[in-house]
């Protein structure tokens, strides 16, 4: 079984799936930087809640900053983007998908923070098929927190699972399926965060 074919079968039996080994750390330590550099430069702005931009910045609900990434720059070109892109060729050929776009945004949580249990797909649009989250924290330490969470789709009272943001750790799931929180951190928490569309990209 190859990466693809592993993330698809967890996809199919539960709705989500977790790879440590799929992304290479040097994948990673790229995307950190990159990351880094975009936030000294003060490209992030507040992670919004939902499409009402009036009432969409709540950090007691979505405690992030986020930098979108261009999909017609240099950085859209990086391997994690062009492996994501052929991911998306299988889901569509296997499974008839239909994701012809993908977006991304690195995500930057302070100490504190976290994203309440919610689904990714906005209320009444369903554009977003497939969640993808990369964890972009070596050292990351049981104790900082900030775990990802995943709740039963049919109970969202109950927990399914509690991941650790670990480096290189790679998390996939059904949009419009999945509920799902970010417990707060107790350190600085970086991500790769994105969803694979039926729409062509903007
Ligand atoms: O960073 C994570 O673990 C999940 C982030 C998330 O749920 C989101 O941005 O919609
Ligand atoms: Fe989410």
């Amino acid at each position: 079984m190859d990466d693809y074919d592993e993330i698809i079968a967890g996809l199919n039996r539960q709705g989500w799936s977790i790879t440590d080994t799929t992304v290479a750390p040097q994948w990673c330590a790229e995307l950190r930087e990159h990351a880094e550099r975009l936030w000294e430069e003060g490209a992030f702005e507040a992670g919004e809640f939902g499409l009402d931009l009036a009432s969409g910045r709540q950090p007691e609900v979505r405690g992030d900053a986020v930098c979108w990434i261009e999909p017609a720059s240099d950085l859209a070109r990086l391997p994690f983007f062009e492996w994501m892109a052929g991911f998306r060729a299988v889901l569509n050929q296997r499974f008839n998908l239909g994701v012809r776009s993908q977006e991304f945004h690195f995500a930057r949580y302070p100490r504190g923070r976290g994203y309440r249990k919610h689904l990714d797909q906005h209320r009444g649009r369903n554009l977003r098929k497939i969640s993808i989250v990369l964890y972009l924290n070596p050292g990351w330490n049981p104790a900082d927190g900030g775990e990802l969470c995943f709740y039963q789709p049919a109970n969202p009272e109950l927990e399914l699972a509690r991941l650790a943001p670990l480096n290189a750790r790679l998390a996939v799931f059904v949009s419009g399926l999945m509920p799902h929180a970010v417990l707060p951190c107790k350190t600085t928490r970086w991500s790769v965060t994105g969803w694979l569309r039926t729409d062509e990209a903007a």
